[in-house]
């Protein structure tokens, strides 16, 4: 199969396990879809749909059933897709031939799959989501995610108070490791889900 990726543009979401992928695409979509935006999604799961099922089911009269597609990624060291994304590619080749209007295709993952995701071959942009609730010190242990992702989100800003942070401390030292962009989130009450949305436009669509 050829791969014609190209001619959508891709947005790579990764992140440790839990912290808020899959809810950030369910708060991102239906407000990508209210802009007039054709949107397709891909979960990358190690070894089931779980993820593509639940958004396949959060999307039901927002995206066609057959744009929310799961790829399993393997577990296994040497099965494991790691940093080959021609599974990706793959899938993205079929949204296009049934659906060639395409604007979007945001692929999440996580877990050993990030550099899949982060793949200058398949991700255009690229957003790296953190949880408040993994500690304050997250941003200045400089992970590779935390300093190389077009945009960085720290979600659950609400578990703030209840887990010790700072959130002061988090924005300067996210600030100070990296030169793009930072954004606060709470996908429970979509707070500054608009940000996301404005940065993920610009970076993307409107490069
Ligand atoms: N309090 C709070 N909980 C959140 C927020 N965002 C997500 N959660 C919860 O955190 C849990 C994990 O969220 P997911 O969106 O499934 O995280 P994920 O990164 O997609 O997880 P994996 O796909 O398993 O890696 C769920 O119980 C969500 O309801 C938030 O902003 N605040």
């Amino acid at each position: 199969m050829s791969l014609t990726h190209r001619d959508v543009a891709t947005v790579g979401i990764g992140g440790p396990v839990g912290s808020g992928k899959t809810s950030l695409l369910t708060a991102l979509v239906p407000e990508l879809r209210e802009q007039g935006l054709d949107v397709g999604v891909i979960a990358n799961d190690i070894l089931t749909q779980e993820d593509a099922d639940v958004l396949r089911e959060r999307f039901a009269g927002v995206v066609p059933e057959d744009l929310v597609a799961g790829v399993e990624t393997g577990a296994c060291p040497h099965t494991g897709i790691r940093e080959d994304p021609s599974m990706n590619l793959q899938q993205i080749d079929s949204f296009l031939a049934e659906h060639p209007e395409l604007d979007l295709v945001l692929v999440e993952s996580g877990g050993d799959n990030l550099a899949a995701t982060f793949n200058p071959e398949l991700a255009d942009y690229s957003l790296y989501v953190i949880s408040v609730a993994e500690g304050e010190d997250i941003p200045r242990k400089r992970g590779p995610g935390v300093v190389d992702c077009d945009l960085l989100v720290v979600n659950k800003t609400d578990l703030a108070p209840h887990v010790g942070v700072d959130l002061n401390v988090m924005e300067r030292d996210a600030n100070g490791v990296r030169d793009g962009p930072v954004v606060f989130t709470n996908c429970k009450d979509e707070t500054n889900i608009d940000e996301v949305l404005t940065h993920v436009r610009d970076g993307v669509l409107f490069a």
